[in-house]
């Protein structure tokens, strides 16, 4: 099977300093990836570089397209990496107001993706928004309300509707659950794990919380000063770690 997304060797530097360097892996169809770590590891860099929010000062993004095969996503056009972003690529940010218009109607934010790709009719881009609301748990009641009137939880939910609607391959996500009270995260991340199944999507988690690993995802590269530290399946690497520091990482979460 081709894998979805290669990457290699993906290195980025802020001056003299290692946002992160040497990382390479593969993902493949319907896989979740989960990025662990410290503050400052390199968790972020590595995800925006590999979205093409950052440029990488080295190495390779290569994604399976659907119309020419396998692309190095670095080396593409503005353009053709922006349709990406619209329309296989996602990206859910930690703050769903970087994610959301947030002057935009709940409707608006979902509807305005699928006119992105080409949709005109207004009454499916309506229906289809609706559905989505449903499937992320918002009272169809609130279609018309701006996010501001939202919780900080729905605000998420309906940010993943956002990104999904258009049936991307894979989803890039950012701390999904950061900052969320702890019986809203449970809930966001119960909705994700039906969701990720249902489509069959392949996602790349950046997360500090290692229960989110442990719920979403299949296998999981641990970051250390940038560099991968240890890689390998989720259970096998939370119940077994092997580097001082992903043992480090699993006790500190144990004692609290
Ligand atoms: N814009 C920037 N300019 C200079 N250095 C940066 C910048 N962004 C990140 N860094 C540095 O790159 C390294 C990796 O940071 P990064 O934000 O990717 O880590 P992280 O694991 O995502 O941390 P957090 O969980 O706190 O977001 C750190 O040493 C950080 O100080």
């Amino acid at each position: 099977m081709t894998p979805l997304l290669q990457v290699k060797g993906i290195e980025k530097r802020y001056g003299a300093r290692i946002g992160c360097k040497d990382v390479s892996f593969d993902l493949y169809p319907g896989e979740v990836m989960g990025i662990v770590g410290e503050s400052g590891s390199g968790k972020s860099t590595l995800l925006n570089c590999l979205a093409g929010h950052l440029d990488s000062d080295a190495g390779q993004v290569i994604f399976d397209t659907r119309a020419d095969g396998p692309v190095d996503t670095l080396q593409m056009s503005e353009p053709e990496r922006r349709m990406l972003g619209r329309t296989d690529w996602a990206f859910v940010h930690q703050h769903a107001r970087d994610g959301l218009r947030m002057s935009v109607s709940a409707g608006g934010n979902i509807g305005e993706r699928l006119m992105a790709v080409g949709d005109r009719h207004y009454g499916n881009i309506r229906d289809t928004a609706i559905d989505w609301l449903g499937r992320v748990e918002i009272s169809e009641a609130r279609v018309d309300d701006r996010p501001t009137a939202f919780s900080g939880g729905m605000q998420q939910r309906l940010q993943i509707a956002r990104n999904l609607v258009t049936g991307p391959r894979l989803v890039f996500m950012d701390e999904p659950t950061g900052g969320l009270d702890v019986s809203v995260q449970a809930r966001l991340l119960d909705l994700l794990r039906g969701l990720v199944r249902e489509m069959g999507l392949s996602a790349i988690i950046v997360t500090h919380d290692l229960a989110v690993v442990r719920l979403l995802a299949d296998r999981l590269m641990v970051m250390k000063d940038g560099h991968v530290v240890e890689a390998g399946l989720t259970d096998q690497v939370l119940d077994d770690p092997q580097h001082a520091y992903t043992q480090l990482l699993v006790s500190s979460v144990l004692q609290v």
